[in-house]
């Protein structure tokens, strides 16, 4: 350490001088993508202007340079919101969530297409698939499965009465807080609002906490977040995005039975993802009721050694006791490998569908 004070004016000055630096920087690579939107039209007047891949490959590329003292998630999501706004200079991209506004699938929307796109409430997950398949908007966000209470079966399903593709994923950390508005008596509560998901995940807190509360399951946390607004003796589980939305305090924090409690969103749209260089495929797979069937089914990963990530079985809802497959790997489907188990499943199986090939979540 040399022993000239530090002077507080110089460092203002080199700041100064590096965010002139940094505006320009970010102007010349919003300047490119321009260049790059209109390289796109020429080669197809229908263009895709998001590319998930690319978009991957961006963000580990940053996280693999950064030095700090930024660690390497807040460098990736300062990249994510630049480029997220180089995007919307190509083309605005539209994107349907499972709302109400303040659910963690509108935190998960933002986390992964940043500040940029327009994101739009759907009031079930359905919906959602809807608005996509109708390219009423280019992309969808439906949460799929978390780490407490499993999958989300009505995404499961919705697949498999629709086209639409997998484009991406989001894992999102989540943390539940119970919320009270400026009217609630809080040693009066009596009624607890949330979504069955987060009163799972919430299960052990509660029964400590508030054994004798009514718990009302509604259709999301934003809704609950809504309702207690109005009640002076209720409370919701709910997050950070709705607290703030609705302006409700948080009388206890982080309430989640589990630190680790994490959801995983799935992108959908209509689109197929090259290989980024570090990818996920996701399949449904129907087989014939028979013996030895689910052997016959996961035999192929194993001897290619492919890296089985997740298996949900759902009723097809063709018939008694048939049931679906929905299986999650490591590898893209244009990777030697993968295309050769997916050619054996394919033979083995009474139906396969590819759901899609996508980055595996960086941010
Ligand atoms: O490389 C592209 O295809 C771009 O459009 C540029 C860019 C970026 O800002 O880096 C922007 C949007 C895409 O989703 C991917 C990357």
């Amino acid at each position: 350490m040399s022993d000239t004070p530090i002077n507080l004016d110089d460092l203002r000055q080199r700041i100064d001088q590096l965010d002139g630096d940094i505006l320009r920087l970010i102007s010349e690579r919003a300047n490119c993508a321009q260049q790059v939107a209109h390289v796109k039209l020429a080669q197809d007047k229908d263009a895709i202007f998001y590319r998930p891949e690319r978009e991957a490959q961006v963000l580990r590329r940053i996280m693999s340079l950064n030095q700090g003292p930024l660690d390497s998630e807040e460098m990736a999501r300062l990249f994510r919101e630049i480029m997220s706004a180089c995007l919307a200079l190509e083309q605005p991209v539209k994107v349907a969530y499972l709302g109400p506004e303040g659910t963690f699938t509108q935190q998960a929307a933002l986390k992964h297409f940043g500040e940029s796109a327009v994101s739009l409430p759907m009031a079930a997950i359905d919906e959602v698939f809807r608005e996509v398949e109708a390219g009423a908007v280019h992309y969808g966000v439906v949460p799929v499965e978390n780490s407490t209470e499993g999958v989300v079966n009505h995404t499961l399903d919705t697949f498999m009465d629709s086209s639409i593709k997998i484009c991406g994923e989001v894992v999102l950390r989540i943390h539940h807080h119970l919320l009270i508005s400026e009217t609630t008596r809080r040693d009066k509560v009596s009624r607890i609002y949330s979504h069955p998901q987060s009163f799972g995940q919430c299960r052990k807190w509660l029964d400590a906490h508030y054994p004798h509360a009514e718990r009302v399951p509604v259709s999301s946390n934003a809704e609950a977040a809504k309702l207690v607004k109005t009640e002076w003796h209720s409370a919701a589980i709910a997050g950070d995005m709705a607290a703030k939305l609705y302006g409700l305090e948080r009388i206890a924090d982080k309430i989640e039975d589990r630190p680790d409690n994490s959801t995983r969103f799935l992108i959908i749209g209509n689109q197929d993802v090259p290989l980024s260089g570090e990818d996920k495929t996701s399949i449904v797979v129907a087989m014939r009721n028979q013996p030895g069937a689910l052997h016959d089914l996961l035999e192929p990963f194993h001897r290619h050694r492919i890296d089985l990530t997740r298996i949900e079985t759902r009723p097809s809802r063709t018939g008694v006791w048939n049931y679906v497959f929905f299986i999650d790997f490591k590898g893209h489907r244009d990777e030697p490998q993968v295309a050769a188990v997916l050619e054996e499943v394919r033979l083995r199986a009474s139906e396969l569908r590819v759901l899609g090939s996508y980055p595996l979540g960086v941010l």
